[in-house]
């Protein structure tokens, strides 16, 4: 394994790093992470673009302790996620993989004890992971802590973050990137980045290194869609849930629909069935949120439901199905949402049901998705024909080469022939 070992330190990371990586399962980097960590590590700003459950993750936290590692002093990085749920995973990552450090982290998020986090902001920890609207909540009531000689600023789901709409960030994150110091290195990742290319760039990003994956979908996943008429969607539901549960006894499942209220009536619902559900949404306390995570996380309850607070981000090994009760309103909410299931090579099943009045949105998530299979198709195309000429090429190569020896050998034979005639002819005279 001192090769796959060379794969990640050849990516300049250090053997304590690299050792850290094993304990967690990473042994070969991800394409992203092959891509975009030396970029880091030479200090240039970053986006990656990479299919959902590719080691995004991984592919910020990796370099940014490595650079901590070289030069570590109080709130090195901050780190800006768009959910609660996600900045606690992310900081659980720098954790285990930082551990040999001593690594202090800090998660500032909403719903949780202000002054407890105001605490530990004034302590310096290294690494700050934090959504937006709680982190701008500290900026504006106290200067206890300071981020101006921060080394990098991460927004992870940064097309999430940097979107204008409806849970606006935008203002949060002007108070925040006040405060942050322009010399720093900024590094953006999503599974859905282009279409917000411009914005992204606005932020202050001096010539990023770019990457996109190839493939934008994940081959695990299969994709399925259902039609079935509004009135007799939930009882179809019911349906599909009873069959996986019959079929598969171990298989955890993850719902999402487009409303709190939604996500309440299913799991009664659902319940009322003897189905074991638990919700998820952004009405329900903090508390309660990540308690109902952790008993999902833990398989206590094998079916969660949930609006899209989950939609993006979350890492849970054992989700082998997501449906979409309802068809998302964006593509872009689709691949994040399906992104739950099929993660690091595994593969997973996802199944939307669509009414009659959602047909237009299968159109346009199809368009997306097959514009990116179409893609797929035509690089693997391009691909099969470059392998073929080279394949030709070396067949021409190899033809010439047998004709030039055949060439030669035949000289050989003639001038042997000629000299036996001549010794022939001597001999007679
Ligand atoms: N090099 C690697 N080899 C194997 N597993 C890895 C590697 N890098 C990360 N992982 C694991 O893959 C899983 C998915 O990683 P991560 O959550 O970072 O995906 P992501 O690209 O951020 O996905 P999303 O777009 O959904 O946020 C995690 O469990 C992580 O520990």
């Amino acid at each position: 394994d001192k090769a796959e070992m060379g794969d990640l330190s050849s990516l300049g990371l250090s053997d304590w790093l690299v050792k850290q990586c094993k304990q967690l399962g990473i042994n070969k980097p991800t394409p992203v992470q092959e891509n975009c960590m030396p970029a880091i590590l030479e200090g240039r700003d970053c986006m990656g673009c990479a299919k959902t459950g590719s080691g995004k993750t991984a592919a910020f936290v990796l370099p940014v302790l490595q650079k901590l590692s070289e030069d570590p002093y109080g709130i090195f990085c901050l780190v800006l996620t768009p959910t609660r749920e996600l900045a606690y995973q992310i900081a659980e990552q720098f954790r285990v993989l930082g551990k040999p450090l001593g690594l202090r982290d800090c998660i500032i998020v909403g719903g949780m004890d202000m002054v407890a986090q105001a605490l530990e902001l004034s302590n310096q920890p290294h690494v700050v992971v934090a959504t937006p609207g709680r982190l701008a909540d500290h900026i504006r009531s106290s200067n206890t802590f300071s981020m101006s000689r921060i080394k990098f600023l991460i927004l992870d789901e940064a097309d999430r973050l940097l979107e204008q709409g409806c849970t606006d960030f935008t203002k949060d994150l002007e108070v925040i990137m006040g405060i942050l110091p322009a010399k720093r290195q900024t590094l953006l990742f999503s599974a859905t980045l282009t279409d917000t290319l411009q914005e992204l760039k606005n932020i202050a990003m001096n010539k990023p290194f770019f990457w996109e994956s190839k493939t934008r979908t994940v081959e695990e996943l299969d994709q399925r869609y259902i039609l079935t008429p509004e009135k007799v969607k939930d009882a179809y539901l019911i349906h599909l849930i009873q069959t996986f549960t019959d079929e598969h006894d171990d298989w955890s499942i993850i719902i999402f629909t487009n409303t709190c209220k939604n996500c309440q009536i299913l799991t009664m619902m659902l319940r009322e069935f003897n189905f074991p559900t638990i919700s998820l949404h952004s009405m329900m306390k903090q508390k309660q949120r990540f308690a109902n995570l952790a008993k999902f996380k833990a398989s206590v309850y094998k079916i969660l439901i949930a609006t899209d607070v989950a939609a993006r981000g979350l890492d849970i090994p054992t989700v082998q199905v997501v449906i979409n009760h309802n068809t998302p309103g964006l593509p872009k909410i689709y691949i994040h949402r399906v992104g739950r299931t099929a993660r690091a090579g595994r593969n997973g099943v996802s199944i939307t049901l669509v009414t009659q009045y959602d047909i237009h949105l299968v159109h346009s998530i199809e368009e997306q998705i097959r514009k990116s299979l179409d893609l797929e198709a035509k690089r693997r195309a391009e691909l099969e024909k470059i392998k073929s000429q080279k394949k030709l090429f070396k067949q021409k190569i190899q033809e010439n080469i047998e004709r030039q020896k055949h060439r030669q050998l035949k000289k050989k034979l003639m001038k042997r022939k000629q000299m036996k005639k001549k010794k022939a002819a001597q001999t007679t005279v």
